[in-house]
């Protein structure tokens, strides 16, 4: 079983050329791979802008559009385990925000729909309304990779403390979310939410966010691999740059015999007020 591992997260520019889009990730994903990388992670939206008016227009069938087509070679390719980010998917006639991940074959190993779509009102600083567009999903997606368990979120999920306790409950050391933070609320949250998640659940966090572009749906940036201990280990800045990390899954071991939390939990208590 593998425990140690290097992780590339790979925080690109995307821009309105979705061909350039996935040329710009094919590059990096390689570049990546030659820096060592098992895993390879790109950002949400990664082959369209972020933003309602576009979804409808990059939207594609998965596996059969161009970016899977791109993302199964890459992965075939460099024999890596690719995270694709997220694409707008089409399927009957539905909209949906996805992540797709692929194996070392080349094969798709899973596909995750964003489960609680983002919907903020913040006067003076961002609305933003996916649910005029995108249909949420419905179910948890885990992985495996050689071994290690992986639980998908997509950026608004990290949000929901419930949906990384369920992963860590079914056996997740790495929660990894694809994400794309603004303006206004990544400065404060965008770092605590990854640590709480990872301290929380004593798991490793990886989230992956867009380079800063000059316009339209500004990206926070500062794609961020955090620890068991709740420790930002690697930080991005905000322009296009592949950080990594070399993964040692002992540290959830040891941090989980140290602080036991799991084996403390009073769900007889937490349930009986539940259930009130
Ligand atoms: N873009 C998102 O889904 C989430 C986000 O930017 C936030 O929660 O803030």
């Amino acid at each position: 079983m593998m425990r140690l591992f290097r992780a590339a997260l790979v925080q690109m520019q995307v821009g309105k050329d979705r061909t350039q889009n996935l040329v710009n990730a094919a590059k990096l994903i390689a570049e990546a791979k030659c820096d060592g990388a098992k895993l390879v992670a790109l950002p949400e939206c990664f082959n369209s802008p972020y933003g309602t008016k576009f979804f409808n227009e990059y939207a594609e069938s998965i596996p059969n559009g161009p970016t899977c087509e791109m993302l199964s070679k890459a992965a075939k390719e460099n024999s890596i385990y690719l995270v694709g980010g997220t694409l707008p998917e089409r399927e009957n006639n539905k909209l949906y925000n996805t992540c797709t991940v692929w194996s070392p074959k080349g094969e798709l190993l899973a596909k995750y729909r964003k489960m609680h779509l983002f919907d903020i009102d913040i006067p003076g600083g961002i609305t933003f309304k996916e649910s005029d567009v995108l249909q949420a999903g419905n179910e948890l997606v885990m992985f495996e990779m050689e071994g290690i368990k992986v639980g998908l979120g997509i950026c608004y999920d990290m949000r929901f403390e419930e949906l990384a306790k369920l992963y860590r409950l079914q056996g997740c050391e790495i929660l990894i979310y694809p994400g794309a933070f603004n303006m206004t609320t990544g400065p404060i949250h965008w770092e605590l939410l990854q640590r709480g998640r990872a301290l929380d659940n004593q798991v490793f966090v990886f989230a992956i966010s867009p380079a800063r572009n000059e316009q339209g749906y500004i990206a926070w940036g500062h794609s961020q691999i955090t620890n068991p201990w709740g420790k930002v280990t690697t930080q991005a800045g905000h322009s296009q740059e592949i950080i990594y990390g070399d993964i040692d899954l002992s540290e959830c071991d040891k941090i989980r015999q140290q602080i036991p939390i799991f084996t403390q939990r009073r769900t007889d208590i937490y349930d009986t007020v539940k259930n009130k």
